[in-house]
């Protein structure tokens, strides 16, 4: 049986896998194997797991655009998602067109132009919503890419491989503000980021490894054992 849920009713997230496979079509093994997990609490959490051990299946099931092929995924969430290449889904010239696409059209122009300030404050790019996107660093367009999420009221945003294209400042000023956001107890905001840099570890308030199909148990970043 499929079902899938998807209604928001408050700040706090609550994802859950129960026996969830899933295998492309015209294959025979699942990638994602009788798997069963639960996000029910807002924070930073993080999953790592081999090339090719179905992280990225794991995402595209989370935000709806794949189906599993068994299971129930419920969700209770309004989910953004972040790709690795910002270049792969910042469509607008300019950061004021970028976020006006994402945002509530039946606000008034002042509501609209006080949350284009207030989401570019918040990713650290005050002030840059006239700039062109092509004069933006790589690490600039990805804190715009977390800016579109914010203006259009996601709680829950994935994360996929976020900093794999980026310096280690811009890494870790990707890193500093989606932690910043999830300790915000007042705007609720969860993040579920995929990894390979295992340095980004410590920063997550729960780890859990993607192997043989499965998530693993979350674990504190102290006491998770990756081999
Ligand atoms: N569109 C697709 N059609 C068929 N098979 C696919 C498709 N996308 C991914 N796969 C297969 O699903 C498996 C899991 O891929 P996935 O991208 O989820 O892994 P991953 O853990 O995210 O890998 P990586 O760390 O390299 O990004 C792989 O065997 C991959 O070849």
């Amino acid at each position: 049986m499929i079902e899938i849920e998807d209604t928001l009713q408050n700040g706090v997230p609550n994802v859950t896998f129960k026996n969830v496979s899933f295998s492309w079509p015209g294959k025979n093994e699942h990638v994602i194997n009788n798997c069963n997990f639960s996000i029910n609490k807002t924070g930073l959490w993080m999953i790592v797991g081999k090339n090719g051990s179905g992280k990225s299946t794991l995402l595209k099931l989370i935000n709806g655009l794949l189906i599993p092929s068994n299971g129930v995924i419920n969700k209770l969430a309004n989910i953004g998602m972040v790709f690795q290449n910002p270049d792969h889904q910042i469509l607008m010239p300019n950061c004021r067109s970028e976020l006006l696409l994402n945002i509530n059209q039946n606000l008034s122009r002042k509501d609209i132009s006080n949350k284009i300030d207030i989401a570019l404050n918040k990713v650290g790019l005050a002030g840059f919503d006239k700039r062109s996107i092509h004069t933006l660093s790589g690490g600039q367009k990805q804190r715009l890419t977390i800016a579109s999420s914010l203006i259009s009221d996601k709680n829950f945003i994935l994360m996929d491989e976020p900093t794999a294209l980026l310096d280690s400042s811009s890494q870790l000023a990707v890193l500093e503000i989606i932690k910043g956001l999830t300790k915000n107890k007042r705007n609720p905001f969860t993040a579920l980021w995929i990894t390979h840099r295992l340095e980004e570890l410590s920063y997550a308030d729960a780890v859990a490894e993607m192997k043989n199909g499965n998530l693993s148990d979350w674990q504190k970043p102290f006491n998770f054992q990756y081999n």
